[in-house]
This record gives structure tokens, C-alpha cells and sequence, in this order.
């Protein structure tokens, strides 16, 4: 306020500030006299550009002098004039917007004074609010997604809804007035038939019960399978009381479903259970060895036949030890020889067409001799399944089987053809190495009188000692055979010089010469052999001893008879 206002008009422009009111006073002649600080706040473009004493006029074309440009500002002193007449001539207020705000001015005229104006900022206009909506309650409940009826104090039905109705099979909610919810219940039941009715009579006396001494919720149900639960709240007024009935059905069909799978869940679990103490007890029962190891290479699972089969401490395989360190185990002390291809093939007949899945198929010989026959399957996902059979007796027969085929029963040389194969393999390194070889054709002398006078059996007792004396004279590495009848043969190995081979066949005919202990008697046989070289006499086994065989012919024939003895 500026000094020359007089003393109340000061403390009416600090009120109007605690208001929030601009305040300007104009003297007779329109010149400014006072202003409060709420005026500059509303038009700060007057800070320092109001003057006091200063005819309105000129405050005017400053301001429009500011704000015009080019041939506006031609226009200024009409500006300025209608601004002063607009001053002159107020009385009313009018509104304008002003920096964004939209403000309100009022002019009143003071006798003696001048003119006083004042400013205010006016609220903003509330925003336009929607209708509120009108409500049809009556319509509304009965779209209401339960049944509701109120009762009075009796229970007699004063107010339903439409669903209530369709609930209990009603014509309308009117029907249902008067009556009581017990009632309705039983006559729904009494529609479907006398009997029914009766099977339910007991609930509806529930029914009464609960209406009267509890407000907790119960079930009804009703024909079809449908299922309500009954909420009640007491009315306002009186005993009033309001049951909302709400269909349960689906609900209920949904929590049955649940807990039939919950059941049927339960039974599958016991029955994996009972199956895999089943498997345990058949795995663990098995003759076979069965040892499961995982992707990443630990023996997970192993049965009982298997700790006997290794020879393990079941504390052992329980740590689920690395396959490979249990192997290493196994081979300390040479306990997991592998056996040959050559025996896996004639024991399994390996590769197996008829063993679909198996990745791998070995014999492994303990060191207590017993053979296992280890098959390893690929399990999906990882790992692998390993079978441990105990082949011992198999194998200890086909051993035995394939003996016989090459070797003679009584004398247990080689036979004949065994003898020939070998004799092949032999040429055949002879050829690379340019070894030489020799070959004795034995054929013993009087043999045959000695079945005839001392009996077979001491024939067969002379046969035995004669291949003892053979295989005696022959090297280690050297093949003796029997040919058939009194007719041995003997491959010599490494030889280098041909003499070599009649060396041998001296020794064997001097040492043949000698009486031979029988059961029955001493007996004499002689023997005349004939030796064949390879290469000199024969490229191949037949040849070579056919040769040898000639050879013989001819020193039996040089040979004088003997005498029994
Ligand atoms: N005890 C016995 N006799 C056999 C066996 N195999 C063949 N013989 C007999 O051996 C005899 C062989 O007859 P020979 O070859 O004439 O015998 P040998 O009296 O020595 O006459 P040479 O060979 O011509 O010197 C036959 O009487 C056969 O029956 C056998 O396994 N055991």
C-alpha cells in the first residue's frame, strides 16, 4: 500500500490481501493512488510500472505500447481510450482470463474518493459430474444370481424372488408368499412322488431345527442332483429373516471330481509302490546279476545275485561307486581276465541277431575260475544296464565239445583233421617266412595181432603209450596227431636243416621198439615212419603228407616181420 492512502484504506487493502483480493484505487482525475500486494501478485507485469499519481491513460499505452506491433499499434489510442471508458463505465462485474486464470473484476464508484476496483481468482468450474444411475432394486434382485426370500418371525415367506421361484419350481414369487422354506421343500419333493417325499421328510424337520436356533449355513438338496447352500441373516425389523439359497451344484460336482482324483491318485501311488516292492523282489531274486549304472557312470542299483557273482561287500556297492573303479577292483590280482572273441563267439554266438538292444557282450574269467558272461544294454535317457551270467558250466561244455572235435578220444592227440588245419595254417606261415617243415607219418608194426591174442583193450593201451612216446619226443611247439587205427602223425616245427626231421623219426622208431606194458602182458610193437619236408616234398597238407605217408610204405617194406612176443 503506498503512504498517501489514508490510514483505513492501508488496513482494508491487508484485509483484502488475508482474502486473496486484489485492490487498486483511482482518484476523480483516474490517476492510481494505492494498490495491495494481492494486485501485484495477480498482475506481476505491474511490479515497478504502477505509479502513484499516474493518470490511468498513461498506465494504459505503456501496457498496449508493450504488447502491440506494426500497424497495430496505429490502433493505440483507440485502444487506450475504450480501456479508459470501460473504467469509467463499470458498475457491474465480469469475468476475464488472465494468465490462465479466470478472474473476476469489480468497479465501484466512491463519492469523494475516485473509483475502487478489486480482483479475485475464481474456482476453477467443477467437472461435470455423470447422473446417478437410477436402480430398480425390485428388478435388480431378481436378477440376483441366488434365491432370496424374508420371512417374519412365524417363517412364513413375505418376499421372494424370481430364481427362488425357478429354484423350488414355482409358478412366480408370489406363489411362494405365506408359506414356509420347510414347505416348499417338501412339496418340490412330494412332485417327483410320495416316496421321495418321504425319503427327505427327516431333512425338512432339519431344516425347521436349523431355521429356528442357528443362523450358520446349511445344505438342501433338491430333485436332480442339485445341491443349495443356505446362508440367513436376520432382517432389520422384528424376527424378519433373510435365506439366500445359493446353487452349489456344479461346485459340488467339482469338489466330488477332486476328491475321486485325489482317490484314484492314492491307489496309483500304493500300486507303484506294491509294483516296484514286486520288481525288488524279483530283481533280487534273480540267477542274474543285474547292475544299473547312470549317464554319469556309478553303479546305482545292483541285486543281491550280483555282490555273489563279484564277490563284493554290499557296503561297497551301496556308496555307489564309480563303474570303472569297481573294474579296477575286479582286475587287481588278474580276478576279470577277458576270455577270447573266439569263445564269446562259440559260447553266445555273438554278434547276437537275436538279442535286440545289447551294445556289448563279454566273457570275463575269475580268478576262481568260474566264466561270466557280462551283456550291457543302453538305457534310454542315459546309463546302461549291465547282466552278469555265470557261464561256467556252458562254457567247461562247449570247451569240451570243441576238444572232441579236433582230438582223439582215446590217446587225446590231435585228430586227423585238426591235424590237417593246423598243418595248413603252418605251410601257409612257411610260405612268408621261408620256415621249413617236417612231417612223420608213424605207422606201427604188428599192431593188429596184438587185438587179436591180448585183446582190445591192450591194443588200446599200446595206441595210448605210443602217443605218449611221441609226444614226449616232440618239442613243445610241435603237433602230434593220431590219423586213425595204428597211424600217428607228427608236425615239426622250426626245423633247419633236413636231417633234423629223420633225428626225430629214429629216436620215435627206436623208443616205439620198446616192450609195452599191457594189463594183460608185456608187448612189443615196432613202428616204421616216413618223413616228408615242406617245401622240398609238398606245397600243401595233402600233398605233404601223402608224401610222407609214401615214405613210410616204403620203410615198412624194408622193415623185416617181428615176432610176437
Ligand atoms: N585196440 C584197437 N585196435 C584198433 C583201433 N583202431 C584200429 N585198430 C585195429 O588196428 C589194426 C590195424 O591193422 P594193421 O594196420 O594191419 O596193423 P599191423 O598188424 O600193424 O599191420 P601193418 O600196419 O601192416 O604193419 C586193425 O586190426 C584194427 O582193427 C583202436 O582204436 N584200438
Amino acid at each position: 500500500m503506498n503512504a498517501c492512502a489514508p490510514a483505513w484504506f492501508e488496513a482494508l487493502g491487508r484485509m483484502l490481501d488475508a482474502l486473496q483480493v486484489g485492490m487498486c484505487l483511482f482518484d476523480e482525475g483516474d490517476c492510481t493512488q494505492a494498490w495491495n500486494q494481492s494486485f501485484l501478485r495477480l498482475f506481476p507485469e505491474h511490479r515497478a510500472q504502477i505509479h502513484r499519481g499516474e493518470p490511468y491513460a498513461e498506465n494504459l499505452r505503456r501496457f498496449y505500447r508493450a504488447r502491440l506491433e506494426g500497424a497495430e499499434l496505429a490502433n493505440l489510442e483507440r485502444y487506450v481510450q475504450a480501456g479508459i471508458e470501460r473504467h469509467q463505465q463499470q458498475f457491474h462485474p465480469y469475468d476475464f482470463l488472465h494468465r490462465g486464470e479466470r478472474i473476476t473484476v469489480a468497479s465501484l464508484p466512491l463519492a469523494g474518493l475516485g473509483r475502487l476496483r478489486l480482483w479475485r481468482i475464481l474456482a476453477p468450474p467443477a467437472p461435470e459430474r455423470a447422473p446417478e444411475p437410477r436402480i430398480d432394486a425390485a428388478a435388480l434382485l431378481d436378477r440376483a444370481p441366488s434365491g432370496l426370500v424374508l420371512s417374519d418371525d412365524q417363517g412364513r415367506i413375505t418376499w421372494a424372488n424370481d430364481p427362488f421361484a425357478m429354484l423350488y419350481g414355482l409358478a412366480d414369487a408370489q406363489a411362494a408368499l405365506g408359506r414356509t422354506l420347510p414347505e416348499l421343500f417338501l412339496d418340490v419333493w412330494m412332485r417327483e412322488g410320495a416316496e421321495l417325499a418321504a425319503q427327505h421328510a427327516d431333512e425338512a424337520a432339519m431344516l425347521q431345527e436349523i431355521m429356528l436356533f442357528t443362523g450358520s449355513p446349511f445344505e438342501l438338496q433338491l430333485p436332480g442332483g442339485r445341491q443349495l447352500r443356505v446362508l440367513s441373516r436376520s432382517g432389520a425389523t422384528g424376527g424378519a429373516q433373510l435365506y439366500a439359497h445359493l446353487d452349489v451344484t456344479e461346485l459340488q460336482r467339482q469338489r466330488e471330481r477332486l476328491a475321486q482324483a485325489e482317490r484314484n491318485a492314492r491307489i496309483h501311488a500304493d500300486t507303484a509302490l506294491r509294483e516296484s516292492a514286486l520288481l525288488q523282489a524279483v530283481l533280487h531274486g534273480m540267477q542274474q546279476g543285474i547292475a544299473m549304472v547312470s549317464a554319469e557312470g556309478r553303479v546305482d542299483y545292483h541285486n543281491q545275485r550280483l555282490l555273489q557273482l563279484l564277490d563284493l561287500a554290499p557296503e561297497y556297492l551301496q556308496g555307489r561307486p564309480w563303474q570303472d573303479d569297481v573294474v579296477r577292483l575286479l582286475r587287481e590280482g588278474g580276478d576279470w581276465e577277458a576270455l577270447s572273441p573266439e569263445a564269446l563267439a562259440q559260447l553266445s554266438g555273438w554278434p547276437p541277431e537275436n538279442a535286440p538292444g545289447i551294445v556289448c557282450l563279454a566273457l570275463r574269467q575269475r580268478s576262481s575260475g568260474r566264466v561270466l558272461e557280462v551283456g550291457s544294454v543302453q538305457v534310454p535317457g542315459g546309463g546302461v544296464l549291465h547282466t552278469v551270467n555265470d557261464v561256467t558250466e556252458r562254457h567247461a561244455h562247449q570247451q569240451h565239445i570243441e576238444h572232441m572235435a579236433s582230438h582223439d578220444g582215446l590217446t587225446g592227440l590231435l585228430n586227423r583233421g585238426r591235424f590237417l588245419e593246423l598243418l595248413a595254417a603252418e605251410i601257409a606261415l612257411a610260405q612268408r617266412s621261408g620256415a621249413r617243415l617236417g612231417v612223420l607219418y608213424v605207422d606201427l608194426d604188428g599192431f593188429k595181432p596184438i587185438n587179436d591174442v591180448h585183446g582190445h583193450a591192450a591194443g588200446d593201451e599200446v595206441l595210448r603209450q605210443a602217443a605218449q612216446v611221441l609226444q614226449s619226443l616232440a618239442r613243445e611247439s610241435d603237433f602230434v596227431a593220431r590219423l586213425g587205427g595204428d597211424e600217428f602223425a607228427v608236425l615239426q616245427r622250426g626245423i633247419h636243416q633236413p636231417h633234423e626231421a629223420q633225428a626225430l623219426a629214429v629216436r620215435a622208431a627206436a623208443a616205439l621198439a620198446q616192450p609195452v606194458a599191457t594189463a594183460g602182458a608185456a608187448v612189443a610193437v615196432g613202428a616204421s615212419i616216413g618223413v616228408a619236408l615242406y617245401p622240398e616234398d609238398g606245397a600243401d597238407p595233402q600233398a605233404l603228407l601223402a608224401a610222407a605217408d609214401q615214405a613210410m610204405y616204403r620203410a615198412k617194406a624194408r622193415a623185416r616181420p617181428r615176432p610176437l612176443s
